[in-house]
């Protein structure tokens, strides 16, 4: 990772390439993240690199990284061409990248830990804000915090179904819904299946979706159909992923808004909140006719520095 002249010797001063090297590590429900601290938008992030800090062998390893970055800073280097819907210049933008190197456009347990991350490093001093991505200015509200957990509220904005499609894993064939969360996904609510059969799913049977309904792929939802309500009100249901770009992960806000789509619209609703299950732990989820919410737990777990020339490979 380029980060302008490498001060490997010099102790860390605010805006140095060794602050630049410096690590942070979370996790929303388990979905793991490397978050690098650069508001001037220095770091060179080219998909090589990203996906050896990811590795969980060469790098830190995560399901994706957070660069946390000044909005207008990327559109001066050139990353954003300009400012997506609603995001103002001086807002904290979430530079999402997944573990495989590409882009995406969201990631809603991303925006939980970016944000504890934003309140607990005291970049933010409010606990209402908004956090830039790309697909447009993600406000939240951080509930509860201190440096290692939070309690996070996320307004995920509209959610829009369009179409069914299909997706193979391994020998069965599973049909869904078309989500737009701001990226795409697949989500099925499998009729009849239970949490047990849920758990019996073998992602690495191979999961293959229709390029021609996805053709820049698509994050891919198994969801158990609803539960009576709970004491709040929410529908219960429980939920795994396997994510473009990542491959199977411990949750994933966005899919977790879509299922909670789908199992509305199965039930011929288009509102309603739920409590959704996912192995990395639960969250809730808010659809309404004017928007979507997504309310649950941060962990920031470690703070570290990588070493000048780690992302070289040896002779
Ligand atoms: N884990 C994320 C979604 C990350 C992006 C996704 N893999 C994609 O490529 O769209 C979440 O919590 O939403």
């Amino acid at each position: 990772m380029t980060a302008t002249q490498s001060t490997a010797q010099s102790p860390a001063r605010p805006g140095s390439a060794s602050d630049r090297r410096r690590f942070v590590k979370g996790h929303g429900t388990q979905n793991d993240f490397v978050i690098l601290t650069d508001p001037a938008a220095d770091l060179e992030l080219t998909e090589p690199t990203v996906a050896a800090l990811c590795d969980r062998r060469r790098g830190i390893g995560a399901d994706g990284l957070l660069r946390v970055v000044r909005s207008a800073a990327l559109v001066e280097r050139g990353v954003l061409t300009a400012l997506p819907d609603g995001v103002g210049p001086d807002d904290w933008f979430m530079d999402y990248r997944n573990a495989d190197g590409s882009i995406a456009e969201m990631c809603g347990n991303g925006v939980r830990v970016f944000a504890h991350h934003l309140r607990a490093s005291g970049l933010v001093a409010d606990d209402a804000f908004t956090v830039g991505s790309r697909a447009g200015a993600r406000p939240v509200i951080v509930h509860s915090h201190d440096e290692v957990r939070a309690d996070v509220t996320v307004e995920m904005g509209q959610v829009r179904l369009d179409g069914e499609s299909l997706v193979r894993i391994g020998d069965d064939a599973y049909r869904g819904a078309m989500v737009d969360v701001g990226n795409p996904h697949l989500a099925c609510v499998v009729p009849d299946m239970s949490a047990a059969d849920l758990a019996a799913v073998d992602f690495t049977a191979g999961v293959e979706i229709d390029s021609q309904a996805f053709p820049h792929g698509a994050n891919v939802e198994l969801v158990t159909p609803p539960g009576p309500v709970d004491e709040r009100g929410r529908l219960p249901a429980a939920m795994r992923v396997f994510e473009r770009g990542v491959g199977e992960t411990r949750s994933c806000g966005t899919g977790l808004v879509a299922a909670g789509a789908a199992i509305l619209a199965a039930g011929d609703q288009s509102t309603g909140t739920l409590c959704i299950t996912v192995p990395g732990g639960r969250v809730e989820v808010g659809v309404r006719t004017d928007g979507s919410h997504l309310r649950g737990p941060s962990m920031l777990v470690a703070d570290g520095e990588l070493r000048a020339g780690w992302d070289r490979l040896p002779d």
